[in-house]
């Protein structure tokens, strides 16, 4: 096995780009490798292999930059071992290069190639894996160890707490919440950036997001019926939120929203929404009939009434 030394002599960097509200903290993973910033051709490599994996689809772009960048890279050569069936070290794989054999007490049960990802077990539990996996042909893989993974995750995730609860602290929506219920939301929020003119959302469209202004404005059109002219009916701004129609009433969105500006959010989506969000979900409901709407929003509480009364 070949550590790829270049990786390694290359200058320590932050490791992650800066979102609406981000947390960027430093890491030496345990297995001696520091942070490593990943070029954007690895980045969009690592997403593709871990694009249907559970495990990274609930971590956002930075998130998962910040898991990438700790991950080191290692040459084998055909027949090489890479890792033993007895070894205690749990990591998670994935190949830039070339194929692996996966064995289980000397029966082959799976291979892998290229921009493949294995190991997953590894990210969430500490047990011996009970695989050999050889190289089959010249390999070029990419390892995180579990243990690094899952430190990750927890100081992400208690940044973000940290981070977010200075904000959703002033949002009046949550003045109910107590701290707790504030954190549940805060482990679901994913931040968003719009530049100046950037749409949203558009009304008549299915929308499957819940946001919440951090900073910034937005311009809340409105059009009577599909042709007649956006009318601008509202302007929303920091601690504000919208979006809440479309996932409550399960109906196409009732208003465009516009960014004036640059426009940073934070937004939960439709499957969180329900979690985080039943505590204040009536006050959301309420809340529908204040809207300075031109379109009648009437039958949208009839809707939401008559679910209450089936339940
Ligand atoms: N005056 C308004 N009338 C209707 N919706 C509004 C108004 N002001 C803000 N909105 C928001 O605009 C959002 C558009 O998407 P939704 O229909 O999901 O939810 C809507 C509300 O959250």
């Amino acid at each position: 096995m070949t550590d790829d030394s270049n990786e390694v002599d290359l200058p320590l960097k932050a490791i992650a780009r800066r979102g609406a509200i981000s947390s960027t903290t430093s890491f030496e993973s345990t297995d001696g490798m520091f942070n490593i910033e990943k070029d954007s051709r690895l980045v969009k490599l690592f997403n593709k292999a871990v694009e249907n994996n559970l495990l990274f689809t609930h971590l956002d772009e930075n998130e998962r930059i910040q898991v990438f960048n700790v991950m080191s890279c290692r040459s084998y050569s055909p027949d090489e071992i890479i890792i033993d069936q007895n070894n205690e070290q749990e990591y998670f794989y994935i190949i830039e290069e070339g194929e692996v054999d996966v064995y289980a007490d000397d029966q082959l049960i799976a291979s892998f190639g290229e921009y493949s990802s294995f190991g997953e077990l590894a990210l969430i539990q500490n047990t011996s894996r009970f695989m050999t996996i050889k190289a089959k042909t010249n390999v070029k893989l990419w390892t995180l160890l579990g243990e690094t993974y899952r430190k990750i995750l927890m100081d992400i995730t208690m940044n973000k707490r940290k981070v977010y609860d200075e904000f959703l602290i002033r949002v009046p929506i949550l003045q109910t919440l107590n701290e707790v219920e504030r954190f549940i939301i805060a482990d679901s929020l994913e931040s968003v950036q719009y530049e100046d003119g950037d749409i949203v959302v558009k009304q008549g469209e299915l929308g499957d997001d819940f946001f919440l202004i951090v900073e910034g404005n937005c311009i809340v059109y409105q059009k009577a019926c599909e042709y007649s002219e956006g009318v601008e009916i509202d302007t929303l701004g920091p601690g504000d939120y919208f979006g809440e129609i479309a996932l409550l009433c399960n109906r196409a969105r009732v208003a465009t929203l516009v960014a004036q500006g640059v426009l940073r959010c934070v937004k939960i989506n439709r499957e969180r929404f329900e979690r985080v969000l039943g505590p204040i979900r009536e006050i959301l409901q309420r809340n529908i009939s204040r809207y300075n709407s031109i379109i009648s929003l009437e039958q949208l509480h009839i809707i939401i009434d008559k679910e209450k009364e089936d339940c």
